[in-house]
């Protein structure tokens, strides 16, 4: 459901912060393969949405940039150092624990050996993908995939 830009998820459930609630800025990582799989790491065992599909990133920090966030962020979660970062779609999202908006940028240029430090699983994945679930905010990422891949299947998933 998406309602004046924002998309709501879960909207069945109690939202919490109140109606003053600020919004959380968020840096996402688009990782493309040469071949044009792309990287989806799952949430790691405490966060909100434990296991669900996304792609990595977290929370820009006080004085951040989007682009420094993220690099932050990969070496963090990942192991890896980030070349050019390509600022792609910018995405609010209602979640039930936080306003979020979500800076995804694709990234096609990184060092390092891809290490899960927070005990996640991670997947590279073409359209349809084969693991679910795949978080609420993430979900229209594949449509985008899809959008600009002329992929025609009925489903994102299988
Ligand atoms: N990394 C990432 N976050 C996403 C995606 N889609 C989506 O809705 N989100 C949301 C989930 C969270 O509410 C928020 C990211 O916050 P987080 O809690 O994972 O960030 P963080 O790693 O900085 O967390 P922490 O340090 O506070 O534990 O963005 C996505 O594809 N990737």
């Amino acid at each position: 459901m998406s309602t004046a830009g924002v998309l709501v998820a879960d909207g069945d459930r109690p939202r919490e912060g109140g109606p003053e609630r600020k919004e959380v800025e968020v840096a996402v990582g688009v990782l493309i393969r040469p071949d044009g799989a792309f990287l989806l790491t799952s949430r790691p065992p405490g966060k909100v949405y434990e296991g669900y599909w996304e792609f990595p990133g977290g929370k820009v920090e006080p004085g951040e940039t989007v682009e420094q966030a993220l690099r932050r962020e990969l070496q963090e979660e990942i192991g890896i150092t980030i070349g050019a970062v390509h600022p792609w779609h910018v995405e609010r999202v209602d979640y039930p624990h936080a306003l979020v908006r979500l800076n995804f940028c694709k990234v096609h240029d990184w060092t390092g050996t891809l290490h899960m430090h927070e005990g996640q699983q991670y997947a590279w994945q073409q359209l349809p993908v084969t693991v679910q679930p795949v978080l609420p905010g993430t979900v229209p990422v594949l449509a985008w995939f899809a959008q600009e891949r002329g992929f025609v299947g009925d489903t994102y998933w299988v």
